[in-house]
């Protein structure tokens, strides 16, 4: 049977919130075994753009990214954030290695083909973005990599990077060689019924399910990449894929993504 890794991936809204954030990471590190965090910082991004007199633009959940958008996202999610998660996890007797996609070309992306809509420098990842014998090393040696959300092309571009795709894509790669758990973790306790009653939390969605509530609007906004990423992992062999929140990772309340 095959090692275990937990791959963790938290949002904007906890980065967002400091004490949340430290609280998030003392939970992390008592989380035994191997371990990835994948953080994103959507939110903190757009107040940054804002406060610097641009008004950002995301169109289906990818933010819009011009060249002085990628300089100041670059800025947010592989400077100040990427380096203050690393410092926490240290200070919380961990050794973090904080990462972006370039580093020891860990992850490398295609530039987003302009269709209807032109994203500018944001990345898709394809099935053979990740650098597996890379992170292979690194777990190994009991580091645990922290990734942002920038990525390159191999070719010197840097591209901004969903993170959720990021954590799915890490899981699917790694796959093959440990027995991974991916853990979306954000503010809620799982998925809601009711997107306003934090109490009803679904213990349990299928594939089958997951179609049906989105259809019927339960699931809406940024849950619909969110799990269209996690159902995508549970087809390419990760072993459960977990939404919850992410002050109880340590917790038994969360809802579990099932392939049927
Ligand atoms: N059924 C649902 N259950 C929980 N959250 C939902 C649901 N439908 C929509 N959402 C929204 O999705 C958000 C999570 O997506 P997102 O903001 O993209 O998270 P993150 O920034 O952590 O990646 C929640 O904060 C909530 O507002
Ligand atoms: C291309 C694209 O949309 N990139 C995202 C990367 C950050 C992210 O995914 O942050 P959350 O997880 O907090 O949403 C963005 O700039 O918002």
């Amino acid at each position: 049977m095959s090692e275990g890794l937990k791959i963790f991936k938290i949002g904007g809204g906890i980065i967002d919130d400091d004490a949340q954030l430290q609280r998030f990471l003392r939970e992390l590190a008592q989380v035994p075994g191997r371990k990835i965090l994948v953080h994103g910082g959507g939110k903190g991004a757009s107040q940054m753009l804002r406060d610097l007199g641009q008004e950002p633009q995301m169109v289906q959940g990818r933010r819009i990214t011009d060249a002085a958008t990628l300089d100041i996202v670059t800025m947010f999610y592989a400077g100040k954030t990427n380096k203050q998660v690393v410092a926490s996890l240290q200070a919380a007797g961990v050794n973090a290695l904080g990462l972006s996609g370039a580093d020891g070309n860990a992850i490398r992306a295609v530039r987003r083909p302009v269709k209807d809509i032109d994203y500018g420098f944001v990345g898709d990842l394809p099935a053979d973005a990740v650098n597996v014998p890379l992170l292979r090393q690194l777990l190994e040696t009991g580091l645990l990599p922290v990734f942002c959300a920038i990525t390159h092309d191999g070719a010197g571009q840097l591209l901004n990077t969903n993170a959720d795709t990021i954590a799915s894509v890490l899981a699917c790669a790694l796959a093959p060689h440990y027995a991974v758990e991916l853990h979306y973790c954000f503010e809620k306790d799982g998925v809601l019924r009711d997107v306003d009653d934090d109490a009803s939390v679904i213990p349990q969605i299928t594939a089958a399910e997951y179609q049906q509530l989105k259809a019927a609007g339960v699931i809406a906004a940024g849950m619909v990449p969110k799990l269209d990423n996690a159902f995508a992992a549970l087809e390419a062999g990760v072993e459960r894929v977990v939404i919850e929140h992410a002050l109880r990772i340590n917790e038994p309340v969360k809802t579990v993504l099932c392939r049927s």
